[in-house]
C-alpha cells in the first residue's frame, strides 16, 4: 500500500529540547571520556553500544546501562515516559548504540531489523542532522529504474550491513527521492515506530552542509530541489516543530545549515534477552 507524507507523520513524534543544556554537556562529555576499546569505527562514523551485545537468535546477552543514561541524567525513564515503549516486551529501551557523525559523514539507507521492538527514540547531541527516510521501489517500478549501484548510497542494506559498512548483495531498488524529511535539532529527541519502522529505510546524507526550501508556501514558489555542487535540497517535513529561532528561519524561508561533530543516542527495545552464564533462562 502506498504510504502518503501524511498518513506517515503518525509514524513519528519529534520533541525538540528533550535533553537540557546543562545535560548535553554532561553527556558528550562522559561520552568522549569512554575509554578507546569501547568505541568501533565502522564506515563514516564511529560508535559504542551499551546495554549489551546481541547475538545469535537476535538475543541480547544484557549487561547493565550506564549511570549517564540511567541516574544523571534519566534518558531512559524519560523516554519511557512518552509511553513509546508501553506496548514493548519490556517496556523500556534496553538497548543503545551511540553514534558520532563528524560533518561529511552520515549512515547509508537501512532498516533497523528484527531484533528490536519496531520503536527506536533518537537523542541528537552536539549538532543537527537531517534524516531522510526512503521507501522501497515496487518491483514494476524498480525494473525500470536505475540499478541500485549507479545511484551513490542507494543500496538497501540489512541491519547487520550497518555495522560493517554498505553490502550490494541482496540489494532492492530504493526511491531517491524521500518520502519524508526531518531536522533533528541538538537536544531533540525523534521516535519513530509504524509504517516508518517497518516499510521505510532511513539515513543522513555524507555532507558538511544541508542545504534547506523554504517550506512556507511564498519561499516555495519558485524554488527548486538543486543546490550548488552536488548538494541538493530539501523541504524539511518537521518545520513547523523547529524551536531554534535560526534553524526555524532556515526551514520556513530555505537555507544552509552547517554540520558540526553530532552524537546520536539510538534507544531500542531488544525483544530477546539472556543474561550472562544463564543459558536458557531469564528470557525477559
Ligand atoms: O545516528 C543516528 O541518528 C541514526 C543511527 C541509526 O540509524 C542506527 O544506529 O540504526
Ligand atoms: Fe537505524
Amino acid at each position: 500500500m502506498e504510504s502518503t507524507t501524511q498518513n506517515l507523520s503518525k509514524s513519528y513524534q519529534y520533541i525538540p529540547n528533550f535533553v537540557t543544556e546543562a545535560e548535553e554537556e554532561y553527556l558528550l562529555r562522559k561520552i568522549s571520556e569512554t575509554p578507546q576499546p569501547k568505541w568501533k569505527n565502522v564506515t563514516n562514523r564511529r560508535l559504542q553500544i551499551w546495554g549489551g551485545h546481541i547475538g545469535p537468535g537476535n538475543t541480547l546477552i544484557t549487561q547493565p546501562l550506564p549511570p549517564f543514561l540511567t541516574s544523571y541524567p534519566k534518558l531512559i525513564e524519560r523516554i519511557a515516559a512518552t509511553s513509546a515503549f508501553d506496548e514493548s516486551t519490556h517496556k523500556t529501551p534496553n538497548h543503545v548504540i551511540i553514534n558520532e557523525y563528524k560533518p561529511g559523514e552520515g549512515i547509508m539507507p537501512h532498516e533497523d531489523g528484527p531484533s528490536y521492538y519496531p520503536v527506536v527514540a533518537t537523542i541528537s547531541l552536539g549538532s543537527h542532522a537531517v534524516f531522510h527516510y526512503h521507501r522501497y521501489l515496487p518491483e514494476t517500478e524498480s525494473s525500470s529504474a536505475p540499478a541500485p549501484d549507479t545511484t551513490p548510497g542507494m543500496v538497501a542494506s540489512s541491519s547487520r550491513d550497518v555495522f560493517t559498512g554498505p553490502s550490494s548483495q541482496g540489494g532492492r531498488a530504493i526511491d531517491p527521492k524521500p518520502v519524508l524529511s526531518l531536522l533533528l535539532e541538538p537536544r531533540s529527541v525523534i521516535i519513530t515506530s509504524g509504517a516508518l519502522y517497518k516499510e521505510h529505510l532511513h539515513c543522513i546524507q555524507e555532507v558538511k552542509e544541508d542545504w534547506i526550501i523554504g517550506a512556507e508556501p511564498a519561499e516555495r514558489a519558485g524554488a527548486t530541489d538543486a543546490g550548488p555542487d552536488t548538494a541538493t535540497a530539501y523541504r524539511i517535513d518537521n518545520w513547523e516543530s523547529i524551536e531554534d529561532e535560526k534553524m526555524r528561519t532556515v526551514v520556513r524561508t530555505g537555507g544552509v545549515l552547517e554540520r558540526a561533530t553530532r552524537v546520536s543516542l539510538t534507544c531500542r527495545d531488544v525483544e530477546k534477552t539472556r543474561k550472562v552464564g544463564l543459558p536458557g533462562f531469564g528470557n525477559r
